[in-house]
């Protein structure tokens, strides 16, 4: 794997690349010369509309040796436990957990390890997203996968990933993501038993969240984000492009290398960001602050403030609120929640959800700190404390109501999730009125 990868740091940039084996590769002043450099061949790529207003146009101009196009034609394949048929199952609004997710027991690389958990909406309306697992143990070789659906979010939790895309290489290892947007072409190797989650939206892009009255800095700062420099292989091999359409897995070949990219510039870019880099903002006084404070990106609708998905980290940091319950408030939400673990342990729940398993707790159902956690913080010493030191938990939340695929209703669930709710006490006690029962 190549380790020492360089990147470009920004979000969202308009930037320039090109391989330093070619010089002179991006053209200057146009993009569409007559004839292009080194014989290269002028290509964009478009992530929005031509026509979306220029704070959200995003397009790539990419500089390679063949066109895209050459391909066959592509034939359906099976699509494993992908899917997007959200009706497969009778809808169930209990709490739901699941035990870590197993690693492949055979040989499999990651476009086939995807597994969809749950999801809402629907990429032909493109409006929605879906939650995926993906587990691997071998290296994608001469094969490439996009996405006509959405982008995805790529959260490894086991293995580290090397990927080579279109515009670059890039190394992403636990306690990183990458974002990998629709039509961009990527390989993945992995060198062991390698596992993590992906959320794909298929409505919009991710964008940073507004800061407010935080200012100008923190939370996730823009130039923690890395997106690869250009980086091109001239390969003539049969090489196999998985698209995923529809919800549904397409194949088919080609005699080169789809990494053919020699200079690429635009703002349409895959990119990565290192979760220990977020500036964690906090509540220093009293009360418990909503988690919407650990935003590191959201994936905006329609509606003001209301996100087709945030993706919203738990990180180590400090506790210090005064005559407050400190851990998550009990709670019922509008919003859905998915949520994973990276590693170490979450806060609410420090038994029974395990790194590199989940839980989804659906719109209004009601959640919040199992007994333990509750008897624990309702008695602590409120001390300033240090607290998720060597953990990292995260959480998928919606505003659209998912719905769990067959899959995920039937494997590794852990049926007893809601025993941890059961021994809540009844504190309750009247003041001591005289005639007042005992
Ligand atoms: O349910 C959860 O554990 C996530 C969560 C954390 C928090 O601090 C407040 C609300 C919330 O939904
Ligand atoms: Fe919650």
């Amino acid at each position: 794997m190549a380790s020492e990868l360089q990147y470009m740091s920004g979000f969202g940039n308009e930037f320039a690349s090109e391989d330093s084996r070619c010089p002179g590769a991006l053209p200057v002043g146009q993009n569409n010369p007559q004839k292009c450099a080194y014989g290269l061949y002028a290509e964009q790529l478009s992530g929005s509309a031509f026509t979306a207003p220029r704070n959200e146009n995003e397009r790539t101009w990419l500089y390679r040796i063949r066109p895209s196009v050459i391909h066959k034609p592509f034939k359906k394949i099976s699509s494993g436990l992908v899917t997007h048929n959200w009706d497969a199952v009778d809808p169930n609004p209990n709490q739901l957990r699941w035990q870590p997710f197993d690693f492949p027991k055979s040989q499999q690389d990651f476009s086939e390890g995807i597994a969809t958990i749950c999801g809402a909406g629907d990429p032909k309306s493109r409006h929605g997203i879906a939650v995926h697992i993906f587990t691997c143990n071998k290296p994608m070789g001469n094969k490439c996968f996009y996405n006509s659906d959405g982008d995805f979010l790529i959260v490894p939790q086991h293995g580290a990933l090397f990927i080579r895309t279109e515009m670059g290489r890039m190394n992403v290892a636990p306690n990183e993501i990458c974002v990998i947007q629709r039509g961009i072409r990527f390989s993945v190797n992995v060198e062991e038993n390698t596992r993590g989650y992906i959320l794909e939206v298929f409505s919009d892009h991710f964008q940073l969240p507004n800061l407010g009255p935080i200012g100008a800095n923190g939370l996730a700062n823009p130039r923690d984000f890395l997106t690869p420099v250009a980086w091109f292989e001239d390969k003539e091999v049969e090489f196999t492009v998985v698209n995923k359409y529809h919800g549904h897995l397409f194949e088919a070949t080609q005699g080169h290398s789809p990494f053919d990219v020699v200079a690429w510039h635009g703002n349409y870019a895959p990119y990565k960001y290192d979760l220990s880099k977020f500036m964690v903002i906090n509540c220093v006084a009293f009360d418990h602050a909503d988690p919407s404070i650990f935003t590191v990106l959201t994936c905006p609708s329609l509606k003001p403030g209301t996100a087709v998905a945030d993706f919203v980290i738990f990180p180590p940091r400090w506790s210090v609120q005064e005559h407050t319950f400190r851990p998550p408030y009990y709670h019922r939400n509008c919003m859905s929640e998915f949520m994973g673990l990276i590693y170490g342990n979450y806060e609410a729940k420090e038994e029974g959800f395990k790194p590199g398993g989940g839980s989804l707790h659906s719109i209004m159902t009601p959640h919040g700190p199992d007994f333990d956690c509750f008897e624990k913080a309702s008695n602590a010493k409120l001390e300033p404390q240090k607290i998720a030191e060597g953990t990292m938990a995260f959480m998928f939340e919606s505003s659209l109501s998912m719905a769990v695929t067959e899959w995920a209703n039937t494997t590794k669930v852990d049926s007893d999730y809601y025993q941890c709710w059961q021994p809540l006490l009844k504190h309750f006690a009247l003041p001591n009125i005289e005639g007042t029962k005992k």
